[in-house]
């Protein structure tokens, strides 16, 4: 699979997940979007229907700073928009923050959703807190996975319902 990183150059390039997937070689820079965009503002949801966009053209991910970012980063770039369902992060940054991943956990997430589970272990294998992060959202994956978007919407909205439900 392809992988493109935009680099808004907005985060610590020591901890930049993005500039690490571009230096060992598991993605490359851009300047446009390719393919699937992984969108955290987008209304359409990453499925198993993207599968075939995301094996022709790639998926371009935007390194940008949590603190820092709106739509408006987004709203420019061409391709296909999609955001990510309810995932946690495992990232000591963000640890524990549902929808906040950073740019390689966005990356082990969508190759886990469209079925492409050993590319998404080789990514999470790249950091310490991979498998932190697979660990934390074991059962949500395994529930995403290879399904298709009105699918993943109703799974998603049941997490939701059951996690407002909690005491
Ligand atoms: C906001 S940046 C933060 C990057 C940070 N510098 C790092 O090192 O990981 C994370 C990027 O991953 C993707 N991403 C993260 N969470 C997402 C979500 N819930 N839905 C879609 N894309 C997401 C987006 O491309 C997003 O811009």
């Amino acid at each position: 699979m392809k992988v493109y990183i935009i680099d808004y150059h907005k985060d610590d390039p020591k901890k930049c997940t993005g500039k690490k997937l571009v230096k060992l070689h598991f993605a490359e820079l851009t300047r446009q979007g390719k393919g699937i965009i992984l969108d955290p503002y987008s209304i359409r949801t990453l499925s198993i229907l993207d599968k075939d966009i995301a094996k022709k053209a790639g998926i371009t991910i935007v390194d940008t700073s949590w603190n820092e970012t709106s739509e408006i980063e987004f709203r420019n770039i061409k391709g296909e928009h999609r955001r990510l369902p309810i995932l946690f992060a495992g990232n000591p940054t963000n640890y524990g923050i549902a929808y906040k991943l950073s740019s390689i956990e966005a990356l082990i997430a969508a190759l886990y959703i469209i079925n492409e589970v050993e590319e998404s272990l080789k990514i999470a294998n790249l950091i310490k807190w991979g498998h932190t992060f697979l660990e934390l959202n074991k059962e949500l994956l395994e529930s995403y996975r290879n399904k298709s978007e009105s699918e993943i919407i109703k799974i998603e909205k049941e997490i939701i319902e059951k996690i407002l439900r909690e005491p």
